[in-house]
């Protein structure tokens, strides 16, 4: 989906699709250089992550394993709860290996910085983090981010995985919904 097939909804686009493209190959490439031979095992965050982990596994060079997690803290408002639930886990023991967890933003940091945590905890040999996208303005936790995307805004975005109220997923660049499509909230 493109904006043009929801423009009454979307006030305007923040990141495009050539951009997104063009980040995700040269983290890609770095990803690839620093993780040769390791075997690594690539962790998304469900659902956001989904087409930042389709898209940047197939740039890749390297063989990779993939996992997922499905965490919420957002539900269907545009805050965080602050309290992180696992609705789906990982099928891989992790010990002894190493992780690149892939996100699409780190807004509060807080679901990242929970599961780096918990990661380590079950024995993850290292745990690194590529974010497509991060609203340092936002940042309550303190969360390393090794491979980093675009800095935007602190302004509530949609696309490329990213949803309002579970819409807007599936647009295929990231954009900022106009203010009265959060009415009611
Ligand atoms: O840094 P934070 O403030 O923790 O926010 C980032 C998280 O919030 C979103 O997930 P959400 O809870 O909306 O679940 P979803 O991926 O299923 O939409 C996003 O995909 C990140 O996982
Ligand atoms: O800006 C955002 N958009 C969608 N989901 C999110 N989760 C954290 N921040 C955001
Ligand atoms: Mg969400």
């Amino acid at each position: 989906m493109q904006i043009a097939d929801v423009q009454d909804q979307i006030d305007h686009e923040l990141v495009s699709k050539a951009q997104i493209e063009q980040k995700i190959n040269e983290v890609a490439a770095q990803v690839s250089e620093d993780y040769r031979g390791k075997d690594p095992l690539l962790v998304a965050v469900l659902k956001g992550a989904v087409n930042t982990l389709a898209a940047f596994s197939q740039a890749l060079s390297i063989p990779v394993q993939m996992d997922f997690m499905s965490l919420s803290s957002y539900g269907s408002g545009t805050t965080s709860s602050g309290t992180v639930t696992i609705r789906q886990d990982l099928s891989t023991d992790v010990r002894g290996r190493h992780i690149l967890i892939v996100e699409d933003i780190v807004d509060s940091g807080r679901t990242l910085a929970w599961l780096v945590e918990e990661l380590k905890r079950r024995g993850a040999a290292s745990v690194e983090i590529f974010a497509l996208l991060q609203k340092p303005s936002r940042r309550e936790v303190d969360v390393d981010v090794k491979y980093q995307g675009y800095e935007i805004p602190d302004e509530f975005v949609v696309g490329f995985g990213l949803d309002y109220d579970e819409r807007f997923r599936n647009l295929d660049s990231i954009a900022v919904l106009k203010p009265e499509v959060y009415q009611g909230e």
